[in-house]
């Protein structure tokens, strides 16, 4: 864990390169331990770059990056293990059940078996759902997997990309309330959101970005 008065995540005019296009084009952002932070803003205007740059899968151009107070530069390696990030894939293993998939995730940081339950009993995929293999489950049923393999792997920065897609109403709920357990156990979170009124509801704070920059 980061220091509890350092930033877990500080940008300072960031930018990000993809394909010789500037997908962010001078981002600053600081985001502290246990915020819950809405990234606001048109198509196109930068979020998902944001997220996965934070998440050491996009490089850092120029600019200054920091994660965890790891320089994003050098430490990628050492930031991706800490962070969750659910993007537009789920990143499951599709050839594994939903059981298989959360227990591999929670066995990264050595959770129990009942903690493994847990996480899945909050996302509503333990019982009947557990060993089906995620080749067979809906776009909302993998993402209640995915999330709770987060729940599981005790992401200390969760970087989420529209969450809440695909989720019917009971699955935004238990989204939304797993989200705030986790920022008051301690994790960051930055979720990017088209479901305005929902998100502004769960965040604790709103940034929009514009034009690959976070406005100020
Ligand atoms: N693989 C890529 N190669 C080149 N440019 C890309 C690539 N992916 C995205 N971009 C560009 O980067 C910019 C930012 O895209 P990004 O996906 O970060 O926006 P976004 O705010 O997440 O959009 P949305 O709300 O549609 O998900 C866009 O102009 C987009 O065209």
């Amino acid at each position: 864990m980061s220091a509890p008065t350092s930033p877990v995540v500080e940008l300072r005019d960031a930018v990000a390169v993809l394909g010789g296009f500037p997908v962010l084009a001078g981002a600053t952002l600081t985001v502290d331990r246990g915020e819950i932070v809405l990234l606001h803003g048109p198509n196109g205007a930068g979020k998902t770059s944001l997220l996965r740059l934070c998440a050491g899968l996009l490089p850092l151009e120029r600019g200054e990056g920091r994660v965890f107070g790891l320089d994003l530069a050098s430490h990628q390696v050492a930031i991706r293990p800490r962070v969750g990030l659910l993007g537009h894939h789920n990143g499951l293993y599709r050839d594994l059940t939903v059981a298989q998939n959360v227990r591999f995730w929670g066995a990264t940081v050595g959770a129990t078996d009942d903690e493994v339950d847990a996480a899945m009993e909050r996302l509503g995929v333990r019982g009947r759902l557990a060993d089906v293999g995620v080749a067979r489950l809906s776009a909302g049923q993998k993402r209640r997997t995915a999330l709770a393999c987060l729940v599981a792997r005790r992401a200390e920065l969760w970087l989420l990309d529209e969450p809440h897609a695909g989720l019917d109403a009971a699955g935004r709920d238990e989204l939304d309330a797993t989200l705030r357990e986790a920022a008051a156990a301690g994790a960051t979170i930055v979720v990017s959101s088209h479901e305005l009124e929902r998100a502004a509801a769960l965040a604790t704070r709103q940034v929009d970005v514009v034009g690959g920059q976070v406005a100020a």
